[in-house]
């Protein structure tokens, strides 16, 4: 088993709930509340940015070349596809960047937030990459497995969100963002603690996740 297998493995118990959450099942099948779904965006807009920040964070404690490279490449695969699908949805509700910028975010997110920084701020390039792993994965993980069985509709009105994360090129890049990360362990002395400790990393990136999702179904 690869390290990133391990990891998902060992937080496998929350990924089971990505698929079975409302929030998620109701986007797919196109019957969200639209409302509900706008405020996704917004809280996802707020996070993002902060995401952003994660990766500057990250490049600023990398010495190597190739671990700033990927990150800048990275960060620009995520604006060019999800930031400007963001985009797209605050235009049609009539909201801007700059709207965005005034808003704090409800306490879930600020907690993945502050969680996310945190790590990027004092912690290493794989540490970093820990942290914000299960956001780049777990989309892909499932809206890829709710749509095996059934196509997204034309008429449904979250289509454009969901086409970025079913769509080969992401799958793609959560491949090589595997393959990176598996390489950067196999080039470090990984102990059963420092394990533990990238391990409990990605865990809680998870769980921030499934509360993310729990945030979102809120009204
Ligand atoms: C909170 C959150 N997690 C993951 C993604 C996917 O990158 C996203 N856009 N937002």
């Amino acid at each position: 088993m690869t390290f990133v297998e391990v990891l998902i493995k060992n937080s496998s118990d929350i990924w089971e709930q990505y698929l079975e959450h409302p929030f998620t099942n109701g986007v797919v099948d196109g019957t969200m509340d639209a409302e509900k779904f706008k405020n996704y965006i917004i809280e996802d807009s707020i996070y993002l940015n902060a995401y952003a920040r994660a990766f500057a964070g990250g490049m600023y404690n990398s010495t190597r070349r190739e671990d700033l490279q990927f990150f800048y490449k990275s960060l620009n695969f995520i604006e060019e596809g999800e930031g400007s699908t963001r985009v797209y949805y605050l235009k049609k509700y009539n909201l801007t960047d700059e709207w965005i910028d005034q808003q704090e975010p409800k306490p879930e997110n600020k907690e993945y937030i502050d969680f996310m920084l945190g790590v990027a701020k004092d912690g290493t390039a794989l540490e970093t990459w820990m942290a914000i792993l299960p956001c780049i994965f777990s989309y892909a993980y499932i809206f890829r497995e709710l749509t095996k069985s059934a196509q997204v509709d034309e008429s449904n009105p979250y289509k454009r969100f969901l086409d970025d994360y079913i769509s080969e090129n992401y799958h793609n890049y959560c491949v090589e963002c595997g393959k990176y990360v598996n390489k950067l362990t196999s080039q470090i002395n990984m102990t059963p603690e420092y394990k533990d400790k990238l391990s409990n990393i990605f865990r809680k990136s998870s769980l921030c996740e499934l509360e993310f999702w729990n945030m979102a179904n809120r009204k």
